[in-house]
């Protein structure tokens, strides 16, 4: 199956690209970022010195639509959308790590799902896929008795807060608790405050040098607390994950999917 990566000079794109190579049955088909990049028509081999592999950056998906069966986007939402069209346009696959999308996005994003196969995910490292089992499990057990807050920190070129992980995990324990974290959130505190209210899920945000990804959730009760973190040290974690979720998707033909269901962990 051939892949086309998104994003292909940034962070994530680059990591993705030696994930791709590394995956048995994958090869990569086509390479895409920004119009006006310095980088475009430069072998997408070179970008992490692997050598020419073939694949030269474009700066339009539209170019390069027939070169793949599958997209990976780790862009902007802005460009995410664009992609999400030109993919449903083509009948071709994606699979979306962009966070920061708005509500209006994401109901385009499900639109889209009635006629191709989509992969969303805030995070698509095995472990924090699992963290968001545990999350439900431990707001379940805890309930309304402990105060819930979500410390997440990234690198400083992250460009939205909180992070989608963060949002997710408190997506996870409101709705275990059978909150809406639309109306429950209270994002960072500052001044008089007044005592905390039980029912609010806290979060806090740090950006600082190159931290690639922590996320702690914590439940404190009177006389204990659990906290459950997830710390990543590498990005190749998300692109492995990501990569695993393209040939997952190759089975499918239409719907949104998020790497519970690529890992089987759909109840
Ligand atoms: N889901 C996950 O597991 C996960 C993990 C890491 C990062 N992310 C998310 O992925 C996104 C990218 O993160 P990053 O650290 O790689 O950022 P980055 O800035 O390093 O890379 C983004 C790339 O997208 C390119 N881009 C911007 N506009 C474009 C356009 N119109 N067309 C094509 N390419 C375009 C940029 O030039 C850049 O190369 C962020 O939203 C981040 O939060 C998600
Ligand atoms: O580096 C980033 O940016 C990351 N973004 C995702 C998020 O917002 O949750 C996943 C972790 C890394």
């Amino acid at each position: 199956m051939k892949v086309g990566i998104i994003g292909a000079a940034g962070r994530m794109g680059r990591t993705l690209i030696e994930a791709v190579q590394a995956f048995d049955g994958l090869v990569l088909g086509a390479a895409v970022d920004v119009p006006g990049s310095s980088l475009i028509g430069a072998d997408a081999g070179e970008l992490v010195g692997q050598g020419k592999l073939g694949v030269l950056l474009a700066d339009d998906i539209n170019k390069v639509i027939n070169d793949a069966d599958v997209f990976i986007d780790f862009t902007i939402p802005e460009a995410t959308m664009v992609n999400i069209r030109a993919c449903r346009a083509a009948g071709r696959r994606l699979v979306i790590g962009t966070t920061g999308l708005t509500d209006e996005q994401k109901a385009e994003l499900h639109a889209a799902g009635a006629d191709i196969a989509i992969c969303f995910a805030a995070n698509y490292s095995v472990g924090v896929t699992l963290c968001l089992k545990l999350l439900d499990t431990a707001a379940r057990v805890l309930g309304d008795e402990v105060d819930i807050e979500v410390i997440e920190a990234h690198h400083r070129h992250k460009i939205d807060a909180p992070s989608g992980t963060a949002l997710a995990m408190g997506e996870v324990v409101a709705s275990a608790l059978g909150r809406d974290l639309k109306d429950c959130a209270v994002y960072g505190r500052e001044g008089r405050t007044g005592a905390r209210d039980r029912k609010t899920i806290g979060f806090e945000t740090i950006r600082a040098g190159d931290i690639v990804g922590e996320h702690t959730v914590m439940f404190a009760g009177e006389g204990e607390r659990i906290e459950i973190t997830h710390k990543a040290s590498s990005r190749m974690n998300f692109a492995r994950g990501a990569v695993r979720a393209a040939a997952w998707l190759a089975e499918r033909e239409r719907g949104v999917f998020d790497m519970q269901d690529v890992l089987g962990l759909r109840d």
